[in-house]
């Protein structure tokens, strides 16, 4: 399984260009393929879901020109030419449920018998609801064929003259159905009215008002009456605006908006603001309730953590913005208290079911969440814990769960190229405004003086220091005692995954006992370098290693520090020395404590080690490319240390 591994932050800070709307985007792209006259479309998406739609209208006969960065879009008025296509829709449910419709009013009075469209998309898509809307189309005497499952695509649009002047459709499944009805209703109203009544409370307006918007922009006016009864009046066509450039996502922001409120700030994100015809920017109001501030423009917001520091619990109704809603599940992991989403029912029939893997992933961060048919209560743990993030093939699970980071622990994302549904850059633009807590990593043999070095540069800087050999060596101490034999990979694992082992005032503890001198003994050294080789115990410490980097930083030191466990150390240093200054040091430190030590012995046990070390199949020692290289060989430990200072110093907040 793909994944990324994202750091523990310090905080976010910064500006963002959004990406265009998706939901404008895909609107737009059909309605200009439904006008009459050209239409040059800015800013629009690239994305899985927009190359979906762009794909579509172009089989169905409609040409299309990229200018620049813009497409221009041959407006087919109001009849797609090509009326016998395939359509893989992937599983973008608003293109299905746009296109439905207008492939249907297209496929009314045409003369073709062998006319026929069919429409299929990735397996979730095939358990996506689609039969209201259906039902809604058969009232207006379209020929639906069912090619699955009833209800759900894959499905056949084949031709059938539409008529009715009424139709009906539920409006508490999917506010897309709606969508659709409304943008191909001018299609059918040719000589009379028709009129649209929605059953049931209408769920997500918002996307509604964004369909109502877009449809003027193109010529078309509906009357609506509350949110239950739209009315579009008869002899209305599609008539391009020309051009059209589609605003910033505001649902997308809904990610880096939060990263400002939990990471400091301030983050503004250009591209959506004041004057946005997306409801998605209602979710600044939902995050000020939690006591961000928040700075409107007109098409930029900016938002920045309380002056308290502390961000409040809430309990809010939320169907008026149930994408970003899921940005505030994992705010509400950094609030003061227990938090309520509301009325977010529609989560369960999305890309995946949304409250399902919401409360199954925030569950692996700590939290306690409690799951209803269209609610979920999330209380914060106290302190994060790491945890690995599976998406659901669900672009919005990967993006909010970044935000984790912002509370300390490391995250790793599964298959995070989900995020290609929507924001292919979500990860680098989200690099871009993070700070995360900074690593020197120190590697190199034995006796190069890394842990002399590391403990000194870790005090100058006020980072933690992590001595990763003496988790090996402790590990062979643990088995020594055991008496768990040093090639026995499995129980040795288990010790590693389960080492009751802390460091603290300089003291290594050892279920309690102080085993600070015993792991520096001869015997731990060579079983240190024996349980090292095997790749489950450098599995099982791994997590372990990570846990380290918090606060204002870490100094970590080994072997596989840089290339391995923090990849993304802003410093790496390759420390060395000569084999002879390394074993004339290692006498002296022997010699020092009163032990009995022979410089041919100790020569040979470096030679021996610095083999082992190197020549091991998984994180062998070796220089990195991106590591600097520092030979120790014939300059002091002061100049050593000054070495490693000032290329961290740019690494200090
Ligand atoms: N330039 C130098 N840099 C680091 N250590 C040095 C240097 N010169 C002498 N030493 C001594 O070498 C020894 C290195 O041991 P240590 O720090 O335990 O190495 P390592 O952690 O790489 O095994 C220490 O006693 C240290 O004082
Ligand atoms: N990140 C690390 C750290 C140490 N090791 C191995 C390498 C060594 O043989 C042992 C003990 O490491 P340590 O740094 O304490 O050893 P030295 O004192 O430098 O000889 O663990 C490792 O494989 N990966």
């Amino acid at each position: 399984m793909e994944f990324i591994d994202l750091p523990p932050l310090q905080k976010a800070a910064g500006s963002v260009r959004l990406p265009g709307s998706k939901s404008i985007s895909n609107r737009v792209l059909l309605l200009a393929a439904l006008a009459e006259g050209e239409t040059l479309v800015e800013d629009l998406l690239d994305s899985d879901d927009t190359r979906v739609m762009r794909g579509a209208i172009v089989a169905l006969g409609v040409k299309t020109m990229e200018e620049g960065k813009a497409l221009r879009v041959f407006g087919c008025g109001g009849r797609f030419p090509k009326l016998k296509a395939d359509i893989f829709v992937g599983n973008s449910g608003l293109s299905i449920r746009t296109l439905v419709p207008a492939i249907v009013t297209s496929l009314s009075g045409c003369a073709d018998v062998d006319a026929e469209v069919r429409l299929s998309g990735v397996p979730r898509m095939h358990e996506r609801p689609i039969g209201d809307l259906v039902d809604g189309l058969k009232q207006l005497g379209a020929c639906v064929e069912w090619l699955g499952q009833e209800g759900y695509p894959p499905l056949a649009l084949k031709p059938a003259l539409l008529g009715a002047e009424r139709v009906s459709v539920r409006g508490n499944v999917s506010s897309q159905f709606l969508t659709g009805l409304l943008q191909a209703a001018p299609l059918v109203a040719r000589d009379k009215p028709l009129t649209i009544d929605v059953e049931g409370e209408l769920i997500s307006r918002p996307y509604v008002e964004i369909t109502l918007n877009l449809m003027e922009r193109f010529g078309v006016i509906v009357q609506r009456e509350g949110w239950n009864r739209f009315v579009v009046p008869a002899a209305q066509r599609y008539v391009s605006p020309g051009r059209i450039a589609v605003e910033g996502d505001a649902s997308t922001a809904s990610y880096f908006l939060a990263a400002g409120a939990l990471g400091g700030g301030p983050v503004r994100v250009v591209g959506a603001g004041r004057k946005s015809i997306q409801g998605d920017v209602k979710f600044a109001d939902a995050l000020a309730t939690m006591g961000a501030e928040i700075t409107w423009g007109d098409d930029w917001i900016e938002a920045r953590a309380p002056t308290s520091g502390k961000l409040k619990a809430f309990d809010l109704d939320l169907n008026h913005i149930p994408d970003a809603a899921m940005t505030l599940a994992v705010a509400a992991l950094f609030a003061d208290g227990p938090s309520t989403l509301r009325n977010i029912g529609s989560w369960r029939v999305k890309e995946t079911d949304r409250i399902a893997a919401m409360a199954t992933e925030l569950r692996k961060l700590g939290a306690t969440v409690e799951e209803f048919p269209e609610s979920i209560t999330v209380t914060p743990p106290a302190g994060l814990n790491p945890a690995v993030i599976d998406t659901y093939e669900d672009h919005r699970v990967a993006m909010c769960f970044s935000l984790a980071t912002l509370g300390g622990p490391y995250v790793r994302i599964n298959d995070p190229r989900c995020v290609n549904k929507t924001f292919p850059e979500y990860f680098t633009t989200f690099a871009g405004i993070a700070t995360p807590v900074p690593v020197v990593a120190i590697d190199g043999p034995s006796a190069s003086g890394k842990g002399t070095v590391g403990a000194l540069v870790a005090r100058i800087l006020g980072f933690e220091h992590l001595d990763s050999g003496a988790l090996y060596r402790i590990v062979a101490l643990a088995a020594l005692r055991k008496g768990v034999a040093l090639d026995d990979e499995t129980s040795l694992a288990s010790i590693a995954a389960a080492l009751p082992a802390r460091f603290e005032d300089g003291l290594v503890l050892l279920d309690g006992d102080d085993v600070t001198e015993a792991i520096r003994s001869e015997a731990c050294s060579v079983g240190a370098s024996r349980v090292a080789v095997l790749p489950a115990v450098r599995d099982a410490l791994f997590w372990r290693q990570r846990s380290y980097r918090t606060g204002s930083g870490l100094v970590a030191e080994g072997r596989d520090m840089g290339s391995v466990i923090f990849p993304d150390a802003g410093v790496k240093i390759f420390l060395t020395a000569s084999v002879e200054a390394r074993a004339e040091r290692r006498y002296k430190q022997l010699i020092d404590k009163g032990m009995a030590a022979k410089m041919d012995d100790l020569l040979k046990d470096l030679y021996e080690r610095d083999a082992r070390d190197s020549q091991r199949a998984v994180a062998p020692l070796k220089r990195g490319d991106d590591a600097v290289l520092l030979d120790t060989s014939g300059i002091t430990v002061q100049q050593a240390v000054d070495f490693v200072i000032e290329r961290a110093s740019s690494l200090r907040n």
